[in-house]
């Protein structure tokens, strides 16, 4: 049963036999996906490595509406971008996205060139924002093609996360994209619970919400891990292996200081940067990678100390695993002297801190023991913000993808939603 409160975009049920749909479509529906922190594993992990990711509680909200002007209207406002094409312009473009009913498939280099020409994108074109277009388009044509529908809708996304920051603003974005796409066609149901505020979907939908969100990643990242957006479909604490998602259970709440350095940075330039390395110089670099595989079990294996045994010997060593990466990070050629800075300061307050995400730029992690001293920390905020930099307290996982109930939305998100609740078509 369905509850007053939920405001309902695409309601699917399944009743009596599998394949008996009963399909209403109503007002709108409500969507958010988690950022993550990479606590270790961040490049190995495209190259086949262990990494260990844990959602963020900074959140990427999108709100969907089917509507019948035969339009679709894409509003992005953390980028200051308002896009919207007739249904029937996006029509032209079924020769790259021709009815398909296989599963998601890999963008061609073919779909990605006729997008671009659509979008009026220079083929060489760096701008990773466009990408957040480019990446829609893909989503939407091809889950069309799938499911033999191009619908006319209203879609904005708004973040809470710095995009381009390391903190999967990316994968956040494709995986609410995914999943609202996904249950306008019905192609996933509309998982809202009596008296809840917000809801998730089944094992088997969230798979699929993830390959596709895996889809959208690899228009905005070129060669993605998928560690991102499956922390952005199941939250949490992830071990994340070649494709192979186990959850971390009993992971300890773990304290952590995020740092912003604001320096940007572009995830696909920074990894095809990492692979040209080792292709260059494979027996030098590969075993740096196979000790970042080590690193990202020895932390695991910590981790499971901390909790059953916690002891101050445990810090230390993740403080070390630490100090460890961050060297070895430098060593891919993903360091920044924006980094170098933040770990220099942090370590003069005692604190130790890795990149995490990319890295170029981007965001810190500083790992804050149970018993640190409020001074210390507070100490090494204002030092980190007299350097420019940005820097909040978090703790570690967050849940993967959910659908909102309007009204129980903090009122900020709230307010974004009805700044734009008249964007101009
Ligand atoms: N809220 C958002 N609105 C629109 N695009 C977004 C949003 N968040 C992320 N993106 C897209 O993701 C890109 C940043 O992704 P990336 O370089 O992988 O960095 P990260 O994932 O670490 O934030 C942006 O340039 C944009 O294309
Ligand atoms: C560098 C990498 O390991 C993580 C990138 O994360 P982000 O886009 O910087 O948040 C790439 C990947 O796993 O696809
Ligand atoms: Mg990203």
């Amino acid at each position: 049963m369905v509850r007053k409160g939920w405001n309902l975009g695409s309601l699917v049920c399944r009743v009596g036999s599998p394949g008996f749909y009963l399909k209403m479509l109503a007002q709108e529906s409500i969507v958010s996906s988690p950022g993550k922190v990479i606590l270790h594993g961040e490049h190995a992990v495209v190259h086949g490595k262990v990494a260990l990711a844990v959602g963020l509680n900074l959140r990427t909200f999108l709100r969907i509406r089917c509507s019948k002007h035969g339009k679709v209207l894409l509003n992005l406002p953390n980028l200051g971008t308002c896009l919207n094409w007739e249904v029937a312009t996006l029509q032209t473009l079924k020769t790259a996205f021709p009815a398909d009913s296989d599963g998601p498939k890999s963008p061609s280099p073919e779909q990605i060139a006729a997008l671009k020409v659509f979008v009026g994108i220079a083929s060489e074109s760096a701008d990773t924002e466009n990408l957040a277009v480019l990446a829609f388009l893909y989503l939407y044509l091809s889950i069309g093609a799938k499911y033999r529908a191009l619908p006319s809708l209203e879609i904005i996304v708004w973040s809470e996360l710095p995009t381009g920051a390391g903190l999967g603003s990316s994968a956040a974005y494709n995986v609410s994209m995914a999943a609202a796409l996904l249950m306008a066609h019905g192609a996933v149901g509309f998982p809202a619970q009596e008296e809840a505020e917000s809801a998730r979907w089944t094992a088997e939908e969230l798979n699929l919400i993830n390959t596709w969100a895996f889809q959208g990643e690899k228009i905005i990242h070129g060669n993605p891990s998928g560690v991102d957006n499956a922390v952005g479909t199941w939250g949490g604490a992830l071990r994340y292996h070649a494709g192979k998602i186990t959850s971390l259970e009993r992971v300890p709440k773990l304290r952590i200081l995020l740092t912003n350095t604001k320096v940007p940075r572009s995830t696909k330039l920074l990894v095809a940067g990492v692979k040209d390395k080792v292709l260059k110089f494979p027996n030098i670099l590969n075993p740096v990678l196979s000790s970042i595989d080590a690193i990202s079990q020895e932390c695991e294996r910590v981790l499971k100390e901390v909790n059953q045994n916690p002891s101050a010997d445990c810090y230390t060593v993740l403080e070390e695993l630490f100090d460890i990466n961050q060297h070895h990070l430098n060593v891919l050629g993903v360091g920044h002297p924006s980094l170098d800075r933040l770990c220099q300061v942090t370590a003069s307050h005692g604190l130790h801190s890795k990149l995490t995400g990319a890295g170029g730029g981007g965001c810190g992690i500083t790992l804050l023991r149970p018993d640190v001293d409020p001074a210390v920390v507070e100490a090494a905020k204002q030092q980190l913000k007299a350097c420019g930099y940005e820097c909040w307290e978090t703790h570690i996982g967050a849940p993967g993808i959910s659908l909102h109930v309007f009204s129980a939305l903090r009122e900020e998100v709230q307010k974004v939603f009805q700044t734009f609740e008249k964007a101009e078509l």
